[in-house]
């Protein structure tokens, strides 16, 4: 419960609202929550809240702007209604926002604004500025240019990258369930709701997997992971009943809503957040126990010399993931040498790179400062 008492001191929030709730059980957006989180969040300002919103509901309110009753199977037709929705979404928000002298910016972002380091700095950038303006981000996932292998696809994911970028101190997360339960409580008579717990209790996947609503995208297992990853910005994360009344006010007053995830470890630099926060992986090194056992203890680089194995098909720059012996994740991080080169100095020492390949670029096939443990 003490944890409770941090949430009034919290200066900077995101919240993020999901599908299952925004559109009214897929009719459409539901105009009147809308304007009542709206209230609500400018509320928050008042008390000096700085605010980043999360929304999804581009494609529902898509689909209900165009006439669709259901949804759309072909990729096309999805990037089409969330293009049509998203005017839908922003307007809505913005004619809210305006009854409080707010103004809001439209920030649509994609996996490779946030795996990009320069345009991962620009995008920092910009919110931390429109945050100054006192300006509302209103940010969503661009699905109108991503496909299904890039996209975040929830925007529970989204959230916690946003809550990464601007180093906000809370995440909340609002969703059609009162919190995280120990089952799906839509399936589960006996799930209990959880208050607090640290967000990465090893206990909490399994309770989040029982499915998701019908029009979410994640469920609470995205939920849960979204904690994971705020947390290594220091941000805490809670996850509550949109519709609860006053939901977010209470919070601020320090009522035990919902369920709050708290970080353990410390605040990670900002380097290894934005590794972190990378999805996607382009191939495998396999390590043996020596460089398994130095990466985790001493924090060193990775070396040619502890590489079993290489898999997949990457270039120089790239990010790779590290597995033990069992194929157990160690580690990720951007590798110094492309598939080929990389599987021709696997296995022997740094000062052997230069007679094998004929050049050296770095003497480590990972440096310590590109490497995240996972
Ligand atoms: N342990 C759990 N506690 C609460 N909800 C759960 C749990 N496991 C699965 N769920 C499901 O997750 C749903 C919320 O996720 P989702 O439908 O993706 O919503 P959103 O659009 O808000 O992200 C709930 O309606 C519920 O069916
Ligand atoms: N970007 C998509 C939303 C993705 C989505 O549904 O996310 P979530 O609400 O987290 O399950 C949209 O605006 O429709």
């Amino acid at each position: 419960m003490e944890r409770r008492t941090k949430v009034p001191g919290f200066q900077r929030w995101v919240v993020k609202i999901g599908s299952a709730l925004l559109t009214n059980d897929g009719k459409g957006l539901d105009l009147a929550a809308i304007g009542e989180w709206v209230d609500q969040m400018a509320r928050l300002r008042g008390h000096g809240i700085e605010l980043l919103l999360v929304s999804s509901g581009s494609v529902a309110a898509g689909m209900t702007r165009l006439g669709w009753v259901d949804r759309p199977g072909s990729m096309h037709e999805l990037q089409a209604a969330a293009a049509v929705g998203q005017m839908g979404l922003v307007q809505t928000y913005e004619s809210h926002f305006k009854r409080h002298d707010t103004l809001t910016a439209q920030v649509l972002l994609t996996h490779d604004d946030l795996s990009d380091r320069r345009r991962y700095l620009n995008a920092r950038s910009t919110l931390t500025t429109l945050l100054r303006l006192g300006v509302v981000p209103v940010i969503n996932e661009n699905d109108t240019v991503v496909t299904d292998e890039i996209r975040f696809g929830d925007n529970d994911t989204l959230g916690a990258l946003v809550a990464n970028l601007v180093e906000a101190d809370l995440l909340v997360i609002l969703t059609d369930q009162k919190g995280l339960f120990t089952a799906n409580p839509s399936t589960d008579p006996d799930a209990v709701l959880i208050s607090e717990s640290a967000a990465n209790n090893p206990e909490l996947p399994a309770m989040a997997a029982g499915g998701m609503g019908r029009l979410g995208r994640g469920g609470m297992s995205t939920k849960v992971k979204a904690a994971v990853l705020a947390a290594r910005s220091g941000a805490h994360t809670l996850i509550v009943g949109g519709r609860e009344p006053d939901v977010l006010p209470r919070l601020l007053a320090g009522e035990p809503l919902g369920t709050l995830l708290w970080p353990e470890q410390g605040r990670w630099v900002a380097r290894k957040q934005w590794l972190a926060g990378h999805l996607q992986t382009r191939g495998v090194l396999h390590l043996d126990a020596g460089a398994v056992r130095v990466l985790r203890e001493s924090g060193k680089s990775l070396l040619s010399v502890g590489v079993t194995r290489v898999e997949g098909r990457f270039v120089r720059g790239e990010m790779v993931r590290c597995v033990d012996e069992q194929g157990n994740d160690v580690a990720r991080g951007l590798v110094n040498y492309g598939a080929d080169e990389a599987a021709r100095i696997a296995g022997r020492p740094s000062r052997e790179i230069e007679s094998i390949l004929g050049y050296v670029d770095e003497p480590e096939l990972v440096n310590r400062d590109n490497l995240v443990l996972v």
